[in-house]
């Protein structure tokens, strides 16, 4: 029977950020701008992971960094080491006192993009995204590819373009061909659509040439985040035929700046949905661990909740599509984020991107505010969040992933 360790802080008590939690991150703080730290969520504030381990006399050269990246390549004894020396100082009081100067309160502080993104991959995991999409995109035929029970499909994006939450979201311009036009035009998308995903993010790297099994997905996988790909769906659908997302989806994939650790989520895990095709050996996860995640995901749309999407209806695991993507021999990079493809489920106000929500644009979302929506508009905003079961009653806090449309 595990028991809670309770912090001396009295705003991690109940909180979405309690110790249960910490997840990394990297801030500047007002008075000194030019320079990133390590800082971990807890409660109201961000601890300085750098100071705090200073402070309380442990080794600091990983914390005390402008990124992530080190301590995520430093590899799972290391990331568990760190969790329990900050969970140490959170909650024995003989720390209280060494460790309240590196906590600052979290309004203050400015968040950046945590890691360096190696490799970006996007999947498309959710079968009732991924059966609305074939009915709107593919009319006349299956709405699964034959290939969909089988495998998980996703395809390589373009990391460079990773932002964090709160960076503007540029409308992108583009060849645009809607099937009744006889010739496409160039010009700024007319229907700029949301994703609502969540991005596992990679620490230890893998040799080329060696696939990464299904059991070793502990090892390798740092934390997990929220993440909105953001979709030009009248570029996408003139583009995609045959080599998939191009341009559509590459100007921007915004991301939630605090990084969830995997240990975080022990509680959370459940069982995957049933699959209705046997999987190939290297992808048959019963029998192991599940890695089915029990997050209750929310999508608003200026302010307005507009869908609830289910994470634990996803088809696929994160578990699978690191194996999956690594079968090849394909190796991880430090930094490498893949990304479980939009979070659907059955019901229509469970659907994490407004194509199926707005079904193609035929029928419009009524927000409370009297306005509709088929697709963004200039200057909407767009706010992912998420929280998944904790330890003894406690709710993981995944924080909030959002981005404005700039036209
Ligand atoms: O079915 C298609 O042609 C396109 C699907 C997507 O746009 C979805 C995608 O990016 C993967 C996902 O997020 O599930
Ligand atoms: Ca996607
Ligand atoms: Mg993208």
């Amino acid at each position: 029977m595990s028991t809670t360790p309770s912090s001396w802080l009295a705003s991690a008590q109940d909180s979405p950020f309690g110790v249960h939690n910490l997840p990394y991150g990297v801030f500047t703080a007002a008075d000194q701008p030019g320079r990133r730290r390590i800082g971990v969520r807890v409660g109201d504030f961000v601890l300085d992971a750098g100071a705090a381990a200073r402070a309380a006399g442990a080794p600091s050269v990983l914390l005390d960094a402008d990124s992530l990246n080190p301590l995520m390549a430093a590899g799972r004894p290391v990331w568990s080491r760190v969790r329990a020396d900050l969970t140490t100082w959170l909650t024995d009081e003989s720390f209280r006192e060494a460790l309240s100067p590196a906590l600052l309160p979290a309004g203050e502080v400015e968040l950046h993009l945590p890691f360096e993104v190696a490799d970006y991959v996007d999947f498309y995991a959710s079968e009732h995204h991924a059966t609305n999409l074939g009915r709107i995109f593919r009319p006349g035929s299956e709405p699964l590819t034959p290939n969909w029970k089988h495998l998980p499909i996703g395809y390589h994006g373009r990391a460079g373009t990773v932002v964090v939450s709160g960076t503007p979201v540029v409308r992108p311009s583009g060849q645009r061909k809607a099937p009744a036009d006889a010739a496409p035009t160039f010009g700024p998308s007319r229907r700029l659509d949301i994703e609502a995903e969540v991005g596992f993010v990679v620490g230890t790297p893998s040799e080329l040439g060696r696939p990464v099994a299904l059991d070793d997905f502990r090892e390798h996988v740092f934390g997990v985040c929220l993440l909105n790909d953001w979709s030009a769906r009248d570029i996408q659908a003139w583009e995609y035929v045959p080599l998939g997302p191009f341009l559509g989806k590459s100007f921007a994939t915004s991301i939630s700046p605090w990084i969830v650790p995997l240990d975080a989520l022990d509680h959370a895990r459940v069982t995957p949905p049933e699959r209705d095709v046997e999987p190939l050996a290297y992808l048959d996860d019963r029998g192991g661990e599940p890695w089915g995640l029990d997050l209750a995901m929310e999508v608003r749309l200026n302010g307005h909740q507009v869908s609830r999407p289910p994470f634990a209806t996803m088809y696929w695991t994160a578990q699978q599509q690191l194996t999956h993507m690594t079968v090849n021999g394909a190796s991880l990079r430090t930094g490498d984020l893949f990304a479980s493809g939009t979070v659907s489920g059955p019901e229509r106000d469970t659907r994490g991107a407004l194509i199926e929500l707005t079904w193609n644009g035929e029928e419009p979302l009524k927000l409370p505010d009297g306005t509709t929506r088929t697709f963004l508009e200039d200057g909407d905003e767009v706010t992912i969040t998420a929280t998944a079961p904790g330890p003894d009653g406690t709710v993981i806090g995944f924080g909030e992933v959002t981005g404005r449309v700039r036209g």
